[in-house]
């Protein structure tokens, strides 16, 4: 963790901000904190206000209630170029007559920097985003991936306080996305910046931040680092947005023990639940093993009989479709070199998972 990143110091907070459009509130009243240095990304399906959020904090918008703060000052009603924010958008929004040097040299200019200056910090952007050379070709003449670059370098060559980023990666393909990924992930770590994020990407959030925004209709679903959304969700919206999930319906019959309807008792994690509540279980694919033919299940494990439905090949690992005995349809994945062995479509096969590697959803 860089020195910044250990500064616990906020860089934006948000104090019941919410903002409707006419009728239509596209976020509900929010309170968030950005930490000083830290890669935040707002995550969250189409519509569910990532944008929103983001301009509010650009100043491209004033909330309709709420106070947001920058480094403890009131930018609610501040203007955007007061703001020392610098922002990256997803269309690159270059201007297309200028050269990538201009392009790049633009917001010193603005600034009425001095000539000896710009080039110096024009060149030391262009470096950092890999692009020394290229000073003198119009956006027209580079690729997607070099064009989002320019738009990077444009960004960081005025050293604002906080960097957001618009879906940046949105028009490139698979490959230079993640090859992209690394490179913002690099120029975050270099330098120490506080970095906001935005994309609808649930990889990319996982793979980026140090914490995710997971949004869903206007309001924040939950926030969290990667690892805190993948494993410890607290909803079912988060627990299928992220990741790949098996639910299972029931109800918490003792301290600790949950019943499904159509048959079995299972171990799960005393939350303190009633007896009785509904509850749904959440188990990740990859916490719920697949047993050798005469493996037996570790102790206090909780076991499950079924069949196998299909399996598909997903690289290292093989994702297999299972329909057990009660007629719950569960997911796994296991190593694809065992899977030869143990799952073909047809088989019986047991499944066992440990109550700690279980999520209790309060339905
Ligand atoms: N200028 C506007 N006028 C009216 N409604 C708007 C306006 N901007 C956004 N909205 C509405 O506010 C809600 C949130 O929109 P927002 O653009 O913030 O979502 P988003 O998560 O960024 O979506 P996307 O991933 O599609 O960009 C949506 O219902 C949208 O239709």
């Amino acid at each position: 963790m860089s020195q910044t990143q250990s500064d616990n110091r906020h860089a934006i907070t948000l104090q019941g901000v919410s903002m409707s459009f006419g009728s239509a509130l596209a976020l509900r009243p929010t309170d968030l904190t950005v930490h000083r240095g830290e890669f935040l990304t707002l995550l969250g399906p189409s519509g569910s206000g990532k944008s929103t959020l983001l301009n509010l904090i650009a100043g491209a918008i004033a909330p309709t209630t709420g106070r947001i703060l920058l480094d403890d000052r009131d930018i609610t009603y501040m203007p955007p170029r007061d703001r020392g924010i610098g922002m990256v958008f997803q269309n690159y929004a270059l201007m297309p007559h200028m050269t990538v040097f201009e392009n790049v040299a633009y917001p010193l200019r603005v600034r009425g920097e001095p000539s000896d200056q710009i080039h110096r910090k024009v060149n030391e952007a262009l470096e950092r985003v890999g692009l020394t050379g290229f000073e003198d070709r119009k956006p027209r003449q580079m690729s997607g991936g070099q064009q989002q670059r320019v738009g990077i370098a444009r960004c960081i060559v005025y050293s604002p306080a906080i960097i957001m980023m618009d879906e940046p990666l949105g028009a490139l393909d698979k490959n230079l996305r993640e090859q992209m990924q690394d490179e913002i992930k690099r120029l975050h770590t270099d330098l120490g910046t506080t970095f906001i994020y935005v994309t609808h990407d649930q990889e990319e959030a996982l793979n980026m931040s140090d914490r995710i925004c997971l949004m869903s209709v206007g309001e924040i679903a939950q926030l969290g680092t990667p690892e805190d959304l993948y494993f410890a969700p607290q909803s079912r919206f988060v627990a299928e947005f992220i990741g790949e999930s098996n639910l299972i319906e029931g109800r918490i019959t003792a301290a600790g023990r949950m019943a499904v309807p159509a048959g079995g008792e299972y171990t799960v994690r005393d939350t303190g639940l009633a007896k009785d509540t509904a509850v749904t279980l959440m188990v990740r694919p990859e916490r719920l093993r697949l047993l050798a033919q005469d493996e037996a299940a570790p102790a206090g494990a909780n076991l499950i009989e079924g069949k196998v439905l299909g399996t598909s090949f997903i690289g290292g690992m093989t994702r297999i479709q299972i329909l057990t005995t009660q007629g719950l349809s569960l997911t796994t994945k296991a190593v694809s070199e065992q899977v030869s062995r143990r799952a073909q479509a047809g088989m019986p096969v047991r499944l066992c998972w440990r109550p700690e590697d279980g999520v209790l959803l309060d339905r």
